[in-house]
């Protein structure tokens, strides 16, 4: 099966029995990180399991790049880490993105790289890409606390931290705002210490002091996030014991907070050397989960719930409207066609309304999001489903397909 090329992929499982061992993707967000501080620390680094996702491939090509013009093409952390990077490093350079990267906002990290002496120019919409980059005035005076607004994007925030301590004072920045996405800042800060830079996150005050990298090694772990899609499907399952390869307890990656979501959602997980093992248990419970820490986590447990008829109530979805599509209104689409929807119930908590048995074969729509293709495909499990532009899984997770098919999925490719 070819699940590239083709714009609709029917999917079901004839056993509904998942048995076997599954390799992950390695994280995006950990590679796109080593790879900007590789970049900063001069040779002699070695990054292992780097990333096979489309948005690694993009930040690797865009750091080895002799053209002017660059392309961060759907990658909310290419366009963010590259323009903190171009914009210390002095580039003259543009980079822009797709039309919806064109809407994702940016003017937090642009605002603040221009009080750090950047010179930087929008050449559409002003807050939104395509930027272009005029290089940088280092003997710039800059405040010794930087506002940043931290309700936005945590990734304006790590993009600057993986340039701080290059600067001659470091940075300290105060966020402002209800800070989402923590999880993420605190694996920047990880990394870096990884490669010899100490930074100090305490309140809403992160400070990082003037310090050269160190070239370190660095073994990419496997991707929590893309871990979800296997916790739904060992939950919809009619047995099921699943073993996903390249995942660790201590993890840097906010997301492994799914392995404490779905015990509500009847799925246990066992930590092994190396990797995790996850079982299947009669058990759930209606619960209401924060998702600040972990958007990413979201589609995924909103699809399953409403499948095992769970009214979970979910808040801390605010960023999920800026991500690579509006994903709240994606959801409620999608989950409409199968009687189930993410009701608002005021207070920023979103209410999930159980699906319906579904008899014809529903094909949900991906809208260029990956996350809304994986979070639906483990429906398959129930019944034959049908995914619209199945190739969007490029983004995080290339092998998703194929590596459902090794677990016994039927699928079945048409235009
Ligand atoms: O820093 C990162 O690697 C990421 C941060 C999160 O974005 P926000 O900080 O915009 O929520 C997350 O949704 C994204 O997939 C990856
Ligand atoms: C939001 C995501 O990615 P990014 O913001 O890096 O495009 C994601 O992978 O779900």
């Amino acid at each position: 099966m070819s699940a590239t090329g083709s714009s609709l992929l029917y999917i079901y499982h004839p056993t509904q029995i998942l048995a076997g061992t599954v390799t992950l993707p390695a994280s995006k967000s950990e590679s796109n990180r080593a790879l900007i501080i590789e970049a900063l620390s001069g040779a002699g680094s070695k990054l292992d399991n780097l990333s096979e996702a489309n948005d690694t491939r993009v930040i690797t090509r865009l750091l080895q790049e002799t053209a002017t013009e660059l392309n961060a093409e759907d990658a909310g952390t290419v366009m963010r880490f590259m323009t903190a990077y171009l914009a210390v490093t002095g580039q003259q350079k543009t980079i822009t993105g797709t039309p919806r990267m064109l809407q994702r906002p940016i003017g937090v990290l642009v605002d603040a790289l221009r009080e750090l002496g950047a010179q930087i120019d929008y050449l559409g919409q002003e807050g939104y890409p395509p930027l272009a980059f005029r290089g940088i005035d280092r003997n710039h005076n800059y405040p010794a606390t930087l506002q940043v607004r931290g309700d936005i994007s945590s990734q304006y925030i790590s993009a600057l931290l993986m340039v701080a301590p290059l600067f001659p004072n470091g940075l300290t920045l105060e966020l402002t705002g209800k800070v989402g996405s923590r999880p993420y800042i605190q694996m920047t800060l990880a990394l870096m210490k990884h490669f010899g830079v100490e930074g100090h996150f305490e309140g809403n005050i992160v400070h990082v002091p003037p310090q050269m990298y160190q070239p370190a090694h660095y073994i990419i772990e496997s991707d929590w996030s893309g871990a979800s899609y296997w916790y739904s499907m060992v939950a919809l399952a009619k047995e099921a014991t699943v073993e996903l390869k390249g995942l660790r307890r201590n993890s840097f990656q906010g997301d492994s907070a799914i392995a404490t979501i779905m015990q509500n959602i009847g799925v246990e997980t066992t930590y092994n050397e190396g990797s995790v093992t996850l079982t299947k248990t009669a058990r759930t419970r209606v619960f209401s989960y924060d998702f600040s820490d972990c958007p990413d986590l979201a589609q995924t447990i909103a699809v399953v719930c409403a499948a095992k008829g769970i009214a979970a109530e979910m808040s801390g979805l605010e960023s999920l409207r800026i991500k690579e599509t509006d994903r709240i209104a994606a959801l409620q689409q999608e989950l409409r066609q199968i009687g189930g929807d993410l009701e608002d119930i005021g207070n920023g908590v979103f209410r999930v309304k159980p699906a319906v048995a579904f008899t014809s074969v529903p094909e949900f729509q991906t809208y260029e999001d990956h996350r809304m293709a994986m979070a639906f495909a483990p429906l398959a499990l129930l019944s034959k489903v049908a995914i619209h532009e199945p190739h969007v899984v490029r983004k995080s997770y290339p092998r998703f397909w194929q590596d459902l098919e090794s677990m016994g999925f039927a699928l079945e490719a048409s235009n």
